[in-house]
């Protein structure tokens, strides 16, 4: 059994005055894209945002296959680190890959590598370039969830935080790219990045 967990609680400032998580992408919700992508790889979903986002969020994804399910962050807005961790704490299956609300190219046969590589190990986190994508990577649930609650303890909000605390494998460019495109972490954050993703649908 795998899990996919979408994260999704962020205030899309960028975005402008609306959640970029339900917002329209060529004609559907981008969070209804990155669960029919995600839920390719996974047997389970769970989604983390905020309550006042349920409804919304749940009309988006009605009659997907997987019967999402909500993991809500009970104190909001502490970051996608403290939201990963009320994601994981919510699925049944030992190991899951999360992926952020705003990742509608996310390929779900990189998923698939991502966890096997993760097998036997704590996480599989790709670093394509400088940066770790933490939020396109999979997770052993429990060894994660349990790492980010001690790093938001020690008053750390930083999404890297958790990892310096797992057993993990980094995923290499080498490796990314020849399983994917770099497209798989293309992440919208503003609306001209909507309108130019949405030529691409
Ligand atoms: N649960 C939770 N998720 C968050 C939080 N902040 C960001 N995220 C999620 O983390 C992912 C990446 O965050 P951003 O691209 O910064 O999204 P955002 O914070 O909504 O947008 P900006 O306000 O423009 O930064 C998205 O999937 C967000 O929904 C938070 O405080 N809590
Ligand atoms: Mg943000």
């Amino acid at each position: 059994m795998r899990a996919g967990v979408i994260v999704a609680g962020g205030r899309s400032t960028r975005f402008g005055d609306s959640d970029k998580a339900v917002a329209d992408l060529a004609g559907t919700p981008m969070v209804r894209r990155v669960a029919d992508r995600l839920g390719e790889a996974v047997d389970e979903l769970v989604v983390n945002c905020r309550e006042d986002q349920v409804e919304a969020i749940d009309t988006a994804l009605s009659d997907h296959t997987l019967e999402p399910t909500f993991a809500l962050d009970e104190d909001p807005d502490q970051g996608p680190m403290a939201g990963i961790a009320t994601g994981l704490g919510a699925v049944d299956s030992e190991y899951a890959a999360v992926v952020a609300c705003d990742m509608p190219f996310v390929d779900p046969t990189f998923v698939d590598y991502l966890f096997e590589r993760a097998a036997s190990h704590e996480a599989a986190v790709p670093r394509p370039d400088e940066w770790f994508q933490t939020t396109q990577a999979v997770y052993h649930a429990d060894a994660m969830h349990d790492a980010c609650q001690r790093a938001l303890e020690r008053g750390e909000h930083k999404i890297v935080e958790p990892l310096f605390d797992l057993e993990y494998v980094v995923v290499e460019r080498e490796d990314v790219l020849a399983h994917t495109s770099l497209d798989t972490f293309k992440n919208l954050n503003t609306r001209e990045e909507f309108e130019a993703a949405a030529e691409r649908f």
